[in-house]
């Protein structure tokens, strides 16, 4: 195999600027025939989103992927957005009572826009006859299979219809898949992107070990549509999650979706409980991103989000760090 790399030892190479201003950079991205502002999707994890963060997301032209992990609401919940005129975007996992679920939407006419099939290693029978079975279903609805982290995944996933992958196992601030089994892409997330986009023929999204917003650019260069983020959605005003305070400052709760805090047992836990300091509005967030990806495309010498995927880079390890504490 090549060599690694992750984030943190890239640099992009800046290209001679084609704009006047920032604001003229488009960050629009188009993914199952809508078009969204951000290339960005807040994680489907129930410390990130609600239905309230959803209809924000959704009413704001932002994409998101609700969670799973309530899964009696679901079918109402693809009702209410689409009464509300929103796209439907939900989650699905692969056990038995998910395939009465994709029946029950069948049976009541409701096409979620989107489904992502989301478990730990995507790369398996079990995702495989439930993206065949969906497609079966419910032909129209765009399925997001994952997390994979090969492109031996990433081709088998698509062959069975998946219409897009997702791509990272283990790179996230709350996983310890890597430290629990030895096994996945954290530390090496950028890589193995790219390893995974080139065997692609159909839209990737990165997802997990996002740690600063010119990562959002590094994910693009290195060919994925979209990229999940966890940690840096969490602890805001809308963020769900207990809020606690201490010597005078307030932090928000962050737990895996593997954690014993999910899944109320001790059992495969595969994730961990964290307090992140609270950061004020999503929207102020989503703003600040949008910027410094506008900036981004102006680097790149381009005035659209695609001008990214063209730069050369170098590998330069911990560069972005020079010995300073950024965060
Ligand atoms: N991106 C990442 O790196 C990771 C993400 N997660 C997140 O945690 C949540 C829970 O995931 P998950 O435990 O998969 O969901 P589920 O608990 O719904 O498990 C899904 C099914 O897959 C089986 N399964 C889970 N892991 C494996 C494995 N390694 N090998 C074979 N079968 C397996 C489970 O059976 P059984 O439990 O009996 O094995 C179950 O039948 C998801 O939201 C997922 O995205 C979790 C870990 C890593
Ligand atoms: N190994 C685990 N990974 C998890 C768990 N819960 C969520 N996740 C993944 O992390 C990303 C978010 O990563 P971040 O670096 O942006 O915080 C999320 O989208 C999942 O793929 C877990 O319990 N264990």
């Amino acid at each position: 195999m090549e060599s690694v790399f992750d984030y943190e030892d890239i640099q992009l190479v800046p290209a001679k600027c084609v704009v006047n201003s920032r604001s003229e950079c488009d960050t629009s991205v188009t993914l199952g025939g809508y078009s969204f502002n951000l290339p960005v999707v807040p994680a489907n994890m129930q410390t990130i989103i609600d239905e309230k963060v959803a209809l924000y997301l959704a009413e704001n032209n932002y994409f998101y992927i609700m969670h799973r992990f309530d899964p009696k609401t679901r079918l109402s919940f693809v009702n209410d957005m689409h009464a509300r005129g929103l796209i439907a975007s939900i989650s699905v996992g692969v056990k038995e009572e998910e395939y009465s679920f994709i029946e029950q939407l069948a049976d009541a006419h409701l096409t979620p826009e989107f489904i992502t099939i989301d478990i730990a290693h995507g790369h398996s029978d079990s995702v495989i006859n439930m993206i065949r079975f969906i497609k079966n279903q419910l032909p129209e609805t765009f399925v997001i299979a994952g997390n994979v982290g090969t492109p031996e995944a990433v081709r088998e996933l698509e062959h069975a219809g998946a219409d897009a992958t997702k791509v990272g196992i283990g790179p996230g601030k709350v996983c310890i898949t890597k430290v629990k089994t030895g096994f996945g892409t954290g530390g090496w997330q950028l890589a193995a992107l790219k390893w995974c986009a080139k065997a692609a023929s159909k839209p990737i999204i990165a997802d997990g070990g996002i740690r600063t917003h010119g990562d959002i650019a590094k994910s693009i260069r290195f060919g994925a549509s979209m990229v999940m983020i966890g940690s840096l959605f969490a602890g805001h005003e809308e963020s769900p999650g207990e809020t606690v305070e201490q010597e005078g400052k307030r932090y928000k709760e962050y737990f895996g979706s593997a954690s014993e805090f999910q899944k109320g047992e001790k059992k495969n836990v595969e994730g961990k409980k964290m307090y992140v300091e609270h950061k004020g509005s999503l929207e102020d967030t989503l703003t600040e991103m949008k910027q410094d990806l506008q900036s981004a495309i102006s680097y790149a010498g381009g005035k659209e989000l695609q001008a990214i995927r063209y730069v050369d880079y170098v590998v330069v390890k911990n560069s972005i760090f020079n010995g300073d504490k950024i965060y």
